[in-house]
């Protein structure tokens, strides 16, 4: 039997749409969008979202009365453990209520249960940005009322691990990997047999800098910093999460800029991208304590782990602690696919978000 998988995936700055049967990728586009479209708020972002998968569905002959079900990458919701869920009220109501953060992500159980609804198709999500399997010794921090939360790449963090576990020949659950997403967001990722016990906040929270993020920064002159501009709490999450690292620094996320900036010479990108990768290799150093220094691999994936320039500088702080591997890109739309034919197939149950 073959299933029919329609896969959507919305970032911050593309939406990417895919249709497999079973396993296999038949089509897929990633479909950019302009910074003044993705500058709107997400919900106003809904309609030429929805219009864009309409023209792939339409130009590749797609009918969704052919589709068994919608797999799309999770938001922001409550702490959750890995796996995928079936698209409810309680899911679609948090998503749009941005009470658990803002980010596209939020847009693509939404835009999938919108698609299915008509032709009773079930919506699913897999591994979202909140999957939280952090073991308790790493929530506490030194004031009472704040706790450290969990918000990455679960999808291609988790998707990366398997293949580097398969190519030892062993299960996910049979290794220790720290993985490094370099997107957007930045994350980094200590994976202990399967789980993914202590992780920087990619969003809003600790870690390095990243292309749109601020990264952690010291408490007073941040403390200072709100004071002296009198800012909102909107104003500040907008702040760290969408106008920080590389935009803050040189006014572009676009990291391939900056690069050629920094190997034509010019000394302001130098020293970004030297900053920057000391604090990534600082954050992997934290995750091999947590690890107990027993690694089987360090991963770097995500769209700037196509820099063989940033990894070149990355190396050698962190080369010690084992052997690195490159997945450059993300594993996403086939991690999102296999989520949803899992379900099918029976090998897993479709969990209920509560
Ligand atoms: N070939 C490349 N070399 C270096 N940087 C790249 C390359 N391709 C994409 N990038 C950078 O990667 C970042 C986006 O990563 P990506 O993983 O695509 O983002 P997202 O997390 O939004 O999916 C951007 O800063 C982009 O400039
Ligand atoms: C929300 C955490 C995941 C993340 O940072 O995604 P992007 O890199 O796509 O913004």
């Amino acid at each position: 039997m073959t299933f029919k998988i329609l896969v959507l995936n919305l970032g911050s700055t593309s939406t990417k749409v895919a249709y497999f049967e079973n396993k296999k990728e038949v089509c897929s586009e990633t479909l950019r969008h302009s910074t003044s479209q993705v500058g709107l708020p997400l919900l106003k972002q809904l309609p030429f979202r929805l219009n864009s998968i309409q023209e792939f569905l339409d130009e590749n002959g797609i009918g969704l009365d052919n589709i068994d079900i919608i797999s799309a990458r999770g938001g922001l919701l409550k702490p959750i453990d890995g796996g995928t869920y079936g698209v409810n009220r309680l899911m679609l109501d948090e998503l749009t209520s941005f009470n658990n953060g803002e980010h596209a992500s939020n847009l693509s159980a939404v835009i999938a249960h919108e698609l299915g609804r008509d032709h009773d198709i079930q919506a699913t999500i897999t591994d979202p940005v909140v999957v939280d399997e952090l073991i308790d010794e790493v929530r506490m921090t030194g004031l009472k009322d704040i706790s450290r939360v969990s918000i990455f790449h679960a999808l291609n963090q988790k998707a990366v691990a398997r293949n580097f576990a398969k190519k030892l020949g062993k299960n996910y659950t049979d290794v220790n990997v720290i993985v490094v997403h370099m997107g957007g967001g930045i994350t980094v990722g200590a994976h202990e047999k399967g789980r993914v016990i202590d992780v920087n906040d990619g969003l809003y929270g600790d870690g390095p800098m990243s292309p749109t993020r601020s990264g952690a920064l010291p408490n007073r002159a941040f403390a200072k910093y709100i004071f002296d501009n009198q800012l909102t709490l909107h104003e500040i999450n907008t702040i760290i999460s969408k106008q920080g690292g590389f935009i803050s620094l040189k006014g572009t996320e676009d990291a391939l800029t900056i690069e050629r900036e920094a190997l034509d010479g010019d000394q302001y990108s130098l020293d970004l991208y030297r900053s920057l990768s000391v604090q990534i290799a600082k954050e992997i150093g934290s995750r091999a304590t947590v690890l107990k220094g027993d690694i089987d691999g360090i991963l770097f994936t995500g769209g700037l782990a196509h820099s063989k320039f940033l990894i070149d500088l990355i190396r050698p702080y962190i080369e010690f602690l084992g052997d690195v591997e490159v997945y450059a890109g993300e594993e996403e739309m086939q991690a999102l696919a296999e989520g949803a034919y899992r379900v099918l197939t029976g090998e897993e149950k479709l969990k209920e978000y509560i």
